[in-house]
């Protein structure tokens, strides 16, 4: 039976409290998900639902108070320091912000390094491996010498997503990395996100409180809601026809979706779509409407 790349089982995450005027909050209450080899899920929800906790806990910088996080049939709930830098090979993370999220200190060579460094990859390789990176995502090779100022947001995010890509990761935590940049931006950032995963067949955790990306970049979408997921299933499906009250809400705020993807990406939706029903239906938990 193929198992899920990542299995969230009925996690709980609860902040500890500071007293009697900011007391304990479980801001994750049971969240169960799930993310095959090579897909994206879309987490969507509004601002303070949990989603970056969500994101975090996966990561080891959130606190889980119950349930389970399996990583390629490992339980990381609970990883401790040396086991997070052998997860980081695996496990990457873009950020929101690509203007916080890149040292404004070092040039995007030595920002890109750091991971390759830090793997133990020799100096001539790592400079081989940051050309590569560049070209994946459409920077020239001449921004290896220069600063994250000059830069726009779209590109500053590119180097952002390089960065995250160095080391050839299975799973990508993506927290609103489009939300900062300008709608045509936006487009063009979502695109290269699909693009490398057809290529490199990465997994994405997408996070974004906006319904049309989330349309445009998922396979399978999950619907937070205080701290709980609402509702999960088919992105066709969920952003079309919501079965539960608040995603019908979202979906009345929702913009004008994003124009209709290439039937090339139709069909490996359809192919990922197949192999989750059949690992479901092996493991006797198919979810709603997938
Ligand atoms: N370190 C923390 N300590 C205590 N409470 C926290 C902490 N981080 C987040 N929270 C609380 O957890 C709840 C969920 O926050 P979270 O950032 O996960 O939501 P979100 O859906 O990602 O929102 P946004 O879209 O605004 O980022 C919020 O009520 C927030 O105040």
């Amino acid at each position: 039976m193929t198992q899920p790349l990542l299995g969230v089982e009925r996690l709980g995450v609860t902040y500890p409290g500071r007293g009697f005027r900011r007391p304990a909050s479980a801001v994750l209450k049971e969240v169960s998900i799930e993310i095959a080899h090579g897909e994206t899920l879309g987490l969507v929800g509004e601002s303070g639902s949990g989603k970056t906790t969500l994101g975090r806990a996966i990561l080891g910088l959130a606190p889980v108070t119950s349930g389970r996080i399996i990583f390629d049939g490992e339980d990381i709930s609970h990883a401790g320091r040396s086991e997070r830098r052998r997860l980081a090979k695996d496990l990457q993370v873009v950020f929101q912000d690509p203007y916080t999220s890149l040292n404004p200190a070092m040039t995007i060579e030595s920002i890109l390094a750091e991971p390759l460094q830090a793997a133990g990859a020799p100096t001539q390789e790592a400079r081989a491996r940051i050309r590569e990176l560049l070209d994946q995502v459409g920077l020239p090779a001449d921004a290896a010498r220069r600063l994250p100022r000059e830069f726009s947001g779209g590109q500053r995010q590119r180097v952002a997503i390089a960065r995250a890509l160095a080391l050839s990761p299975r799973l990508i935590v993506c927290d609103e990395p489009v939300s900062a940049l300008d709608l045509s931006t936006q487009a063009r950032v979502l695109d290269l996100f699909i693009e490398i995963q057809e290529r490199t067949g990465v997994a994405y955790l997408f996070v974004s409180h906006d319904l049309a990306v989330i349309r445009h970049i998922s396979h399978r979408v999950a619907v937070m809601y205080r701290g709980e997921i609402v509702e999960q299933g088919d992105a066709e499906l969920v952003t079309s026809e919501p079965e539960h009250p608040y995603t019908q809400r979202l979906l009345l705020a929702a913009p004008v979706a994003h124009p209709v993807r290439q039937e090339k990406r139709r069909a490996e939706r359809f192919r990922l779509r197949e192999l989750h029903r059949e690992q479901n239906l092996q493991s006797g938990a198919l979810p709603a409407r997938v």
